[in-house]
């Protein structure tokens, strides 16, 4: 049996799907006896379509794949949460299977799409949304199911990690290196996703939902991007023997799921401080497995279209074979999200403030005064009409306390001459 294939979405990761079919159609039937046809590809650009040379089979309006009653599995990759939606939910309405490269929906009505799944009696798989070509849905879901997950960390963003690493290692202005991103085909369609820390927060509420059986959406995800990070704070991390990484977090406590995006100082000797460039990579604990890592490239056609090529064999083995989906919604506790004020770190604060006497003085106050305990203060930087950058490390403190300390500063007279940059500090 041929199982069909409909794509909506012909950009880089819908690209780079229809390259590796006309590549390697003949070895996944030979190999593995499974034999796929792409018989409908839909996106708004007909020039990609001619450039992938699929223009015979070519429409723009996606309703001809869901209408189609050849199809049996519709391929998602146009992104975003209102033509997809409709795309993903119409087509198991429609009673076929779908795979999809879309974090920001699954994060956000992964309730619904895994309902309606379930409903149709269809498969949902979406590996290419976290980690890009990583394997870590499937893992998750299949060969690590038998643990009771504690945390789930890592750097899932490829834009920002390149751009990190481009502006800690070549010097690179933020906004060179958001361009080159761009042009290597990792950022979303709107960047603002990736730099504001929204892309990760999708994919860490995706990981946390599967990891603790419990449903973690984007909007609960405390988040932060890297925007205010300036190459002084990098090289100040750097002399103090650790690196920013923006890490997507998630661990059970007692009190329910710590789940958070936002930059973080991490050791040089730490194991995600050394996975540089588009590269991803996932530390997960679970009781029984211990300390688990995944690692690989995060974005781009390649990598993305791996993933969901990977998802669309096995879901059309399961046609060929007739064979029920194994593994549907594992949502069935409800934890609460632990309230970011609670957190306990510790704390890198650079502030730029006035350079005259008295002003160390009055900021001590305000640190004890909040029962925030300083670890260093270091003044960095060359001193500029009359300001300067004062670099303070705390000991562990409470992201609430560090937040009121933030306040009164920025509240006392004459001293902040630009926005504070708070960096939490993992060890
Ligand atoms: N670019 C990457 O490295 C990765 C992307 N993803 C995800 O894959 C999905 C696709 O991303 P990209 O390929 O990068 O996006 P892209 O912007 O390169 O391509 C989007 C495609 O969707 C089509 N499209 C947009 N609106 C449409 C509509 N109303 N009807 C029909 N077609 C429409 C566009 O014409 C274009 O062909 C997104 O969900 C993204 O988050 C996941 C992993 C990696
Ligand atoms: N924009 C994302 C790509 C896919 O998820 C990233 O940079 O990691
Ligand atoms: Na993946």
């Amino acid at each position: 049996m041929t199982v069909k294939l409909g794509l909506v979405g012909t950009g880089t990761v819908g690209g780079g799907c229809i390259d590796i079919l006309r590549n390697h159609r003949d070895d996944f039937k030979r190999h593995y006896g499974i034999d796929v046809e792409l018989v409908r590809v839909c996106s708004r650009n007909p020039e990609q379509a001619i450039a992938h040379g699929v223009e015979d089979i070519f429409t723009q309006d996606f309703q001809d794949v869901l209408n189609d009653p050849d199809i049996d599995v519709v391929i998602e990759l146009i992104g975003g949460t209102t033509v997809a939606r409709d795309v993903v939910c119409g087509a198991l309405r429609a009673g076929k299977h779908v795979v999809t490269a879309n974090k920001a929906l699954m994060a956000t009505y992964g309730e619904e799409v895994m309902r309606l799944a379930d409903e149709a009696g269809k498969e949902i798989a979406f590996e290419a949304s976290v980690g890009g070509g990583i394997p870590i849905i499937d893992p998750m879901k299949h060969s690590l199911i038998a643990n009771r997950i504690d945390s789930v960390m890592g750097i899932v963003n490829g834009t920002t990690n390149y751009m990190l690493t481009r502006m800690v290692e070549d010097g690179l202005s933020y906004d060179a290196a958001l361009k080159e991103a761009q042009e290597k085909g990792f950022a979303e369609a709107d960047p603002t996703a990736d730099v504001d820390g929204f892309d990760a927060a999708a994919k860490i509420a995706i990981l946390a939902s599967i990891a603790f059986n419990s449903r973690v959406t984007m909007g609960e995800v405390h988040t932060e991007g890297i925007r205010n990070i300036t190459t002084m704070d990098l090289d100040a991390a750097r002399d103090m023997g650790y690196c920013v990484k923006l890490l997507a977090i998630a661990h059970r406590t007692d009190e329910g799921v710590d789940v958070r995006v936002h930059p973080t100082m991490l050791p040089l000797s730490h194991q995600l401080a050394t996975v540089n460039g588009v590269f991803n990579a996932i530390y997960v604990v679970g009781d029984a497995v211990g300390e688990t890592m995944f690692f690989g490239e995060g974005a781009g056609a390649g990598p993305a279209a791996s993933a969901v090529m990977g998802d669309v064999l096995e879901v059309a083995r399961h046609v060929q074979q007739g064979i029920a989906p194994i593994v549907g919604c594992t949502c069935t506790d409800e934890l609460p999200i632990v309230p970011m004020d609670d957190l306990k770190t510790k704390y890198y604060i650079r502030f730029k403030v006035a350079d005259r006497s008295g002003v160390l003085a009055a900021m001590a106050g305000v640190f004890a005064k909040h029962n925030v305990s300083v670890y260093s203060v270091v003044q960095r930087g060359k001193k500029e009409g009359g300001t300067v950058d004062l670099v303070y490390v705390t000991h562990t403190a409470c992201e609430k306390s560090v937040r009121d300390v933030l306040a009164e500063i920025a509240e006392l007279d004459d001293i902040l001459r630009d926005e504070p940059s708070l960096i939490r500090v993992e060890d």
